[in-house]
């Protein structure tokens, strides 16, 4: 198993369901991940090592996954500079509003790359563009898949 590249982390075990859907592009574009659970509120030490340690690793971009009140992404983007996706989990109360608004309105200074309520897919799609950008082979992988998503797409409407 190479070195991964892509740290996919979630603030809960319950948040697994949603966040796997990560995992289907990086492994389509032949990208090593690793997954683990990192809690802002509930394992701040833990939350601190990983931050601190990422980059260290290896790691090159990081998916922040959480639900409610989830100040997971915003934490990592103010502990490390690795660049940090963020994917609001649908909460049971709310559903993923919370997350939402929690995630994406971040003070000036300190970025996360925000996708939509539950689109851990794309999350993982971002972290492979970022990735591409210093990969060549990793890039012409990225147009193919393009192309064949373009290609899957009917254009007659069945009635
Ligand atoms: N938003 C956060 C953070 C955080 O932001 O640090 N840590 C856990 N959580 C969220 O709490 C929700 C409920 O968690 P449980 O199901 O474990 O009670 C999950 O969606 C998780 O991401």
């Amino acid at each position: 198993m190479s070195q991964a590249q892509v740290s996919i982390i979630m603030g809960s075990q319950s948040d697994w369901t949603a966040m796997e859907d990560a995992l289907a592009p990086l492994e389509t574009l032949g990208i090593a991940y690793e997954t683990r659970v990192v809690s802002a509120h509930r394992t701040p030490d833990r939350l601190y090592r990983f931050c601190q340690e990422a980059h260290l690793r290896g790691i090159r971009v990081i998916i922040a996954g959480a639900g409610g009140s989830a100040h997971l992404a915003g934490m990592v983007a103010a502990i490390t500079h690795l660049p940090v996706v963020a994917v609001p989990v649908s909460s049971r109360d709310l559903k993923g509003m919370d997350s939402l608004m929690s995630m994406v309105q971040m003070p000036r200074g300190v970025a996360v790359a925000c996708q939509g309520i539950g689109n851990a897919f794309n999350a993982g799609l971002m972290a492979a563009q970022m990735l591409a950008l210093s990969d060549p082979e990793l890039t012409r992988r990225l147009i193919d898949w393009r192309h064949s998503q373009s290609q899957a797409v009917v254009e007659e409407v069945r009635g």
